[in-house]
């Protein structure tokens, strides 16, 4: 799920979509304004990609999220966050950083991480970890579970 107004955010969530489908059978994509919140409990793992805005803050379009998850009973759903931003602002990928501490209370939080601006070449290496560390998550659930 993610959020972009110049498109930097949309290039990274594509990235990690792309690493995540492959280790992940069955994947959604979408943007954050056409996600009916309702839903999540439907989902085993949920990755949120958003960009920061005013002084690190969340953008708009993402608080409606950021409370549902804080609201719902999702202890077991695994999460991964990341986030473009841009190292001139003093709170850097703030956004993500809301976001951490709340899924690190209210979810299974895998991993985050940060991008400055634009991914390159250089992140792709990141989000096949990202992808990684979800896979991880979820196999240690699963084990969990089972017990
Ligand atoms: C008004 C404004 C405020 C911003 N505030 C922050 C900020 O506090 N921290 C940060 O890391 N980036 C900040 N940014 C930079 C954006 O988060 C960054 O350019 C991001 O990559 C935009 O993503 P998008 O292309 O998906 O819209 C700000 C940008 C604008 C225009």
């Amino acid at each position: 799920m993610y959020a972009s107004r110049t498109g930097n955010t949309e290039q990274l969530a594509h990235l990690i979509k792309k690493e995540i489908e492959g280790a992940v059978p069955e994947t959604d994509f979408v943007r954050v304004e056409d996600f009916h919140t309702d839903l999540l409990s439907a989902y085993q793992i949920c990755v949120i990609v958003t960009y920061s805005w005013g002084n690190g803050e969340l953008p708009r379009e993402m608080v409606r999220l950021y409370e549902a998850i804080e609201q719902q009973p999702l202890s077991s759903l695994v999460t991964g966050i990341a986030g473009t931003g841009d190292q001139c602002y003093p709170y850097f990928c703030g956004a993500v950083d809301r976001f951490r501490d709340m899924l690190y209370v209210h979810t299974v939080l895998a991993v985050t991480l940060k991008v400055e601006l634009a991914p390159q070449q250089s992140d792709a290496r990141k989000c096949s970890l990202f992808a990684e560390k979800i896979a991880e998550k979820i196999n240690r659930q699963r084990v969990l579970n089972k017990v």
